[in-house]
Order: C-alpha cells, then structure tokens, then sequence
C-alpha cells in the first residue's frame, strides 16, 4: 500500500480464514510475554476507556495498543449491549483498526468480532495450559453463546477432555450448542451439576449475579472466568 491509499477493509471470513488456533496460539503467547515483561517487551497498552450508553445498557470500549518489537498500531473500537438488542445481532461486536505507526496512516479496517471470539479464548486455553489443573478429564462451559463456541473449539482441540458439559439459562440454546458440534456435549440442567466434577470450568455468560459457587469447584480445579 502507498502512504495516501485508502485502509483495506478485511471481512469477517478473511479474517477467520487467518486465525487458525495452531497459529494464534504462538504469537499470543508472545504478545503476553512482552506486555508481562514491562519496558523490555516494548508495550504499550493503556487500560481501556469503557463509556457507558445507559439508555440502551451499552457500552463502547476502546482498546489501543502498540508493540514496539513487532512495530504494530491497532486499536480495537468494541460495542457490547447486556440485553440483545435482536435475534441477528450479537451483543458484542468490534472492529480492528490497524495503523502505520511511523506516519499514523490507516492502512485496515478489520472485522473484531471474530479477533475478539478467537483471541479471548486462546488467552483462556494460554492461561489453562500454564496453570496446570491438576486434570484435564472434564471440561465445563457455563453459557451457549459466542464465547462458549470459541471456547469449545479451542479447548478440545488444546487438551484430551474426556467429558464436556453445558449449562445454559436458555436450556434450547445449550441444546442448539451441543447439537452443532460432532463430539458429545452433555447439556446440564443446573450450573451446579456442571460444575461439580469438573476440571476446568469456563463461565461465558453476560450475568450480573454470580453463576459458580465456589463450595461446587472441585479442588484443583481451573476457572476461566470472563
Ligand atoms: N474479557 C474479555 O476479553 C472478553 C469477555 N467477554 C465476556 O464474555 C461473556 C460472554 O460473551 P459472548 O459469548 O460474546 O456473549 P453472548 O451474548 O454471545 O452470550 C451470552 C451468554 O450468556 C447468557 N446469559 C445472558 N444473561 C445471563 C444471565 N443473567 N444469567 C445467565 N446467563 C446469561 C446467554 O444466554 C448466553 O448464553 C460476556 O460477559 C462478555 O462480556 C467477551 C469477549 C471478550
Ligand atoms: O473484547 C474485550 O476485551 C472485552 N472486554 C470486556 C467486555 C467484553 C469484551
């Protein structure tokens, strides 16, 4: 691209088609390392802005970032509703835009609905693989939606998982959940009955009471909590 041409718009499909876990995997790894290494990993990442969109339970997050290392300059603009404003549109949805850090040009306008379903959980299954639960024969998702996916593509790719359970307040779209993957996914009737047992839990859902006590988590077990 030349200084003066318009950002590239990359798709949702592109950019799925690009992260593939085996690879994502490595370089957030990295990416973690650097900004857990302070000045000598070359990041700068001030803590996100959120502002709040009261009257419609929303809000809109802005999320900068630059690596030094890997002469990167992104920012991710997110929007997320605590009640689904439709069937169609998800209640998180986010765009990447990526910058030329020596001028400030904007050289991609990305699709981050998809960074965000696949980057959140690689961080889940990063954080799990160097936390070692003392298993890894039982795996339990608290929730069905965007997040629960990503979670259960990575996690059953990332570790030997003998048992998966879902528990869902809606109970059809845990079925739904379970229905769309070819392994067995046991659908849970409580969150209690996901839990007890379980070796690594993962709580995906968008609730502002608690849904995992700890009096069910097994000791050693590992919590994601998002
Ligand atoms: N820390 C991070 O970087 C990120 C965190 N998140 C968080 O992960 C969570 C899940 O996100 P998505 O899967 O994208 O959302 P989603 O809207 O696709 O799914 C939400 C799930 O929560 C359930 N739910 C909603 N209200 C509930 C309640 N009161 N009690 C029990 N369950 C309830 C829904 O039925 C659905 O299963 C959200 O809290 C989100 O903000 C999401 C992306 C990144
Ligand atoms: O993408 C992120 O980062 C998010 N952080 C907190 C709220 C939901 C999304």
């Amino acid at each position: 691209l030349r200084m003066n041409d318009p950002p590239v718009l990359i798709g949702a499909d592109v950019v799925k088609k690009a992260l593939q876990f085996e690879k994502l995997v490595p370089v957030l790894e990295k990416a973690l390392a650097d900004v857990s290494s302070g000045k000598e990993g070359g990041v700068v990442q001030p803590l996100r802005t959120m502002m709040s969109l009261e009257k419609y339970s929303g809000f809109l997050g802005i999320m900068p970032a630059y690596s030094s290392t890997d002469d990167i300059l992104a920012t991710k603009l997110l929007t997320f509703y605590q009640q689904k404003t439709s069937s169609t549109i998800p209640s998180h949805q986010a765009t990447v835009l990526l910058f030329d850090p020596s001028n400030g040009c904007l050289k991609a306008i990305m699709d981050g609905k998809v960074i965000t379903d696949k980057r959140t959980a690689a961080v889940s299954a990063i954080a799990t693989k160097f936390l070692k639960p003392t298993n890894l024969e039982v795996l339990c998702i608290l929730g069905s939606g965007a997040q629960a996916y990503s979670h259960y593509e990575i996690f059953t790719e990332m570790f030997p998982f003998k048992e998966v359970r879902v528990w869902s307040r809606n109970r059809k779209s845990a079925e739904a959940f379970a229905d769309s993957f070819p392994g067995d996914i046991q659908v849970c009737s409580s969150a209690k009955e996901a839990v007890v047992g379980a070796d690594v839990i993962v709580t995906v859902t968008m609730a502002t009471e608690p849904v995992l006590f700890g009096e069910w988590v097994k000791p050693g077990a590992h919590i994601n909590g998002m």
